[in-house]
């Protein structure tokens, strides 16, 4: 079988042997979830979840609406704790300790794995001081420091040459497909190790869309990234290791390329050939 997804190059070259040797990931791995379990009150949204998260490299995670794509990637910088009645169980490894345990220091936690929303939200501030507010929360910088730090995450997302002569106006009257450029600039700024993006493109127009997609290819040489995506497409653009959930639970996780072509469950396959979803 074969699917009309056009797969990174690099996964195209390799030869697909299906064994299941070869589907372990061989890097080193940055987050581990093991027997994850959520719940909203008394809904149980995510069911025995385990996964892994290779370090600097795109885990696209996929699966029709409801599946829940966002609240696992809600529970791995624990955005869910804002919300009462909404809980988990079970381990997510990050650096050798288990962040669901309490303890954890949350504003430590989501300055390490910062999180890229579906719509740009730029604070309502200067395009310096959105860089500058998460810096400052965290560390005590010189002036002329911070001015290196915004400069540096500016052109880190391919956006200085476009704001450096309006650097005190306000975000908000930068474009849609700039102001998430500056969501991510913003979020690497405080230099996290995990970034996760949650539909980051669905608001953009494919030109902005197409940036966003280059921007990630970079950054995951330096970073470990998740991305919750609709898109097919995007997810065979952009990830490396691609996981599709259905009704909260985790069906199948593999190479973009074997997922594409190969995959093990049928439900994958109904999902990706269109069937459904
Ligand atoms: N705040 C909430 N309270 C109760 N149930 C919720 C809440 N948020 C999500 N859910 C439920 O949890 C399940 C998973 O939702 P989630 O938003 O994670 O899915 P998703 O795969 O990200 O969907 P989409 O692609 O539409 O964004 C769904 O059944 C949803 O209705």
């Amino acid at each position: 079988m074969s699917i009309e997804v056009p797969v990174k190059a690099t996964g195209m070259t390799q030869p697909l042997d299906s064994t299941a040797a070869s589907r372990d990931v061989q890097s080193p791995v940055a987050m581990q979830v093991r027997g994850l379990n959520f719940y909203y009150g008394t809904s149980h949204a995510l069911h025995d979840i385990s996964l892994d998260f290779p370090e600097r490299s795109v885990t696209g995670m996929i699966g029709p609406s409801g599946c829940g794509k966002s609240t696992l990637l809600r529970v791995l910088n624990r955005m869910y704790d804002l919300y009462p009645g909404q809980r988990a169980t079970g381990e997510v490894i990050f650096d050798k300790q288990n962040i669901l345990n309490s303890g954890v220091d949350l504003n430590v936690l989501r300055s390490r794995i910062g999180m890229v929303f579906q719509k740009p939200t730029p604070f309502p501030m200067s395009i310096y001081d959105n860089i500058a507010f998460g810096i400052r929360l965290h560390e005590r910088v010189s002036r002329s420091e911070m001015d290196g730090r915004v400069e540096d995450a500016l052109r880190r997302v391919a956006l200085w040459s476009e704001v450096q002569d309006r650097l005190s106006a306000s975000a908000t009257a930068l474009s849609g497909g700039q102001q998430q450029r500056l969501c991510i600039a913003r979020t690497i700024a405080v230099r996290p190790e995990v970034i996760l993006l949650d539909e980051p493109t669905s608001a953009l127009d494919p030109v902005s869309t197409a940036r966003i997609e280059e921007l990630l290819d970079e950054l995951k040489t330096e970073f470990t990234i998740a991305i919750v995506t609709h898109n097919m497409q995007q997810a065979a653009r952009c990830a490396d290791q691609v996981a599709f959930f259905y009704m909260g639970r985790l069906i199948e996780v593999d190479s973009t390329a074997r997922m594409f072509t190969t995959p093990r469950e049928q439900q994958t396959q109904d999902y990706i050939t269109g069937r459904f979803g």
